[in-house]
């Protein structure tokens, strides 16, 4: 018996048709989005990623601005690319792409992004609000998350959510959306701090694994029928991308997020909803 693929990659093209005919709303209505992108420093990996984040744009009708600053860029420079985003009325929402050069204060960048321009979901204000169950704009993995899980039909309400990790972007949020009234699932999240780390996989109905260590998941500790969602991205040395979660995992879940071409979709999907949410946020207040 094999798991059920949660093809984050199918998810994501409905998610985008979706968003097609919202922006082409928007767009008759004067109102084009714009996803604005910071790219320090010339990682080929992050080239890679902002590359395909305006495609998607393409691909929806979201305009894209693309700023561009060296390896060498100071704390000042990246600083006024971003106040110029802010003040951009053709830029919506955009994201300063992480990792930032050694030296930057990233935290110091992402405070001064504008909340309501936050395409990323991770401003303090933004993340402040998820806490106070205000509407905000969502961190698109944890968000994507939870969306691959709907529009599969698992089901996340009484469910037992183990959360492997305890990062920012992802291991820190995914509990605050899971433990939404609108979501009510039960989670404990386990980290490198957890003394048995297999007692509390075994009592999971859902895992989502986001520590970044390669395989940490073994088949042994999933309960059979289990959702399990890797969303780790480690690589070998031929730079191929290696999941949290053991290939064998296929054989004991009952559904699995594949690793490429699950949670990765997704989170662009999300991206792009921010955007589009955003534009029409504003739409609303200047239409009345
Ligand atoms: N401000 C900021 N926001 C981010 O959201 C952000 C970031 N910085 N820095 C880097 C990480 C990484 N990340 C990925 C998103 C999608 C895939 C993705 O779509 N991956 C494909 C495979 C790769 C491909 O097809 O190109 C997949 O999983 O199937 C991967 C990685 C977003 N990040």
């Amino acid at each position: 018996m094999s798991a059920q693929i949660l093809d984050g990659r199918a998810a994501a093209a409905a998610i985008k048709s979706d968003l097609t005919a919202r922006v082409a709303v928007l767009r008759e209505r004067g109102v084009t989005p714009g996803l604005g992108t910071l790219l320090v420093g010339d990682d080929v990996g992050s080239q890679k990623y902002v590359a395909g984040k305006h495609r998607d744009c393409a691909a929806v009708g979201i305009a894209s601005l693309q700023r561009e600053l060296p390896a060498t860029a100071g704390q000042a420079e990246i600083e006024a690319v971003v106040h110029e985003l802010n003040a951009d009325p053709a830029c919506t929402g955009y994201i300063v792409q992480l990792p930032l050069p050694r030296g930057i204060d990233v935290n110091r960048v992402l405070e001064l992004i504008d909340p309501a321009k936050d395409a990323d979901g991770l401003h303090p204000t933004n993340l402040g609000r998820l806490v106070l169950g205000q509407p905000a704009p969502l961190p698109c993995t944890p968000n994507g998350v939870v969306t691959l899980l709907r529009r599969n039909g698992v089901e996340i309400a009484g469910a037992h959510v183990v959360v492997v990790g305890r990062g920012v972007t992802i291991g820190r949020s995914i509990p605050l959306l899971l433990t939404r009234r609108s979501e009510n699932a039960t989670v404990t999240q386990v980290h490198t701090g957890t003394r048995d780390l297999a007692a509390h996989l075994r009592q999971a109905d859902i895992i989502v694994a986001a520590a970044g260590v390669p395989h940490l998941v073994k088949p042994e500790d999933v309960k059979p029928g289990a959702a399990v969602l890797d969303v780790g991205v480690s690589r070998d040395e031929h730079g191929k991308v290696v999941g949290d979660v053991h290939p064998g995992v296929a054989e004991v879940a009952g559904w699995l997020s594949p690793n490429p071409g699950g949670v990765g979709p997704m989170t662009r999907a999300m991206l792009l909803q921010n955007v589009v949410e955003a534009a029409e946020r504003a739409t609303a207040v200047v239409g009345g």
